[in-house]
């Protein structure tokens, strides 16, 4: 049985419809993100699972349990991370962390928790005083004294730098390890990617795709872009452009001073033909490179849209 079921999820806010018509399960154990541009109902969505917003319709099931009947005992088993601005500046680390704990029937130990966020220096720090990753671990840990099962955190690395960001993902991938299951949001593509067991990608309050990373980006066209560079600007450009284009798969080319840059869905043969032109016309080559695709290639395919942190 999945441990998160959510069926036909719907929520309008006056003429604007957040969230329209969302289904999807999460099984035990997996890393489950949410991902879309601003606007695009993650937090609705999120929001309505932890039981902060009513559906207008639709089913939530958490452990097989629904908010209008299972309340008190959802609330032991889920963590939600706070928002940072809801932290008590005033309270110190381990003060903040105890506050919570207290009002849960099952909590974990502080020590436990502030060595998992990797807090246990900064216990008696005021929270005024944290930096945004430190407060962002912080809400992580609030999330965790219950010792839940499952755990949302909203857009968790939002605004902080690639290191503290990923000392959030370690924590996230702890929690996995534990075999906790996560729900996350976020805008980041790259995160999505490092992190998640699977990825729903929603846009205008509906989902445009669900699968595993890996999946996601295995379904779009095998088209490769692959980048060349020359140690100087290319003699006679329009000769080359013309030789590649004639290349079997090859459905774009264009050269730019020193690089030639084409796309084809068979590169091994586009190379070996490339590199018996340069070889043949004594042409060095600098650099060659093959771009990966990411999920960012998959927004695109399926809203024919660019990504936008
Ligand atoms: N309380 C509200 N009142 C009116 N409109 C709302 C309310 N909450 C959300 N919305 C609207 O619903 C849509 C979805 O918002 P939501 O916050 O769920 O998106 P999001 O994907 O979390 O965006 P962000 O990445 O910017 O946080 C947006 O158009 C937003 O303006």
């Amino acid at each position: 049985m999945p441990i998160l079921e959510v069926k036909k999820l719907r929520k309008t806010f006056q003429s604007v419809v957040a969230v329209d018509n969302i289904s999807f399960s999460v099984e035990n154990g997996e890393i489950f993100t949410i991902i879309g541009p601003n606007g695009a109902g993650k937090t609705t969505t999120l929001e309505m699972i932890e039981g902060l917003q009513t559906p207008d319709s639709g089913e939530i099931q958490l452990k097989g349990m629904n908010w209008k009947s299972d309340s008190g005992r959802i609330k032991q088993i889920i963590g939600v991370q706070p928002q940072t601005s809801a932290l008590f500046d005033l309270l110190t680390v381990y003060e903040s962390l105890d506050v919570f704990a207290g009002l849960y029937k099952r909590s974990r130990s502080i020590d436990e928790i502030l060595d998992f966020i990797n807090l246990t220096e900064h216990r008696n720090k005021r929270v005024k005083i944290l930096s945004g990753g430190q407060k962002q671990r912080l809400a992580i840990g609030i999330a965790l004294v219950n010792d839940p099962d499952i755990l949302f955190f909203d857009e968790p690395t939002t605004g902080l730098d690639p290191q503290a960001r990923r000392n959030i993902w370690d924590i996230v991938l702890k929690l996995k390890s534990l075999g906790k299951t996560t729900i996350l949001t976020t805008h980041y593509m790259e995160e999505a990617e490092k992190l998640s067991d699977r990825v729903c990608i929603v846009d205008q309050g509906k989902i445009i795709a669900l699968d595993t990373p890996q999946n996601l980006i295995q379904v779009l066209s095998k088209e490769r872009e692959i980048h060349l560079s020359f140690p100087a600007s290319i003699k006679d450009a329009r000769e080359i452009i013309q030789v590649v284009k004639e290349y079997p798969g090859v459905t774009k080319v264009k050269a730019e001073q020193n690089m030639l840059i084409f796309s084809t869905t068979s590169p091994e043969e586009s190379l070996y033909h490339l590199f018996k032109y340069t070889t043949e016309n004594q042409i060095k080559v600098e650099q060659i490179g093959i771009k990966d695709l990411s999920l960012e290639d998959v927004f695109l395919s399926y809203t024919g849209k660019e990504w936008r942190d």
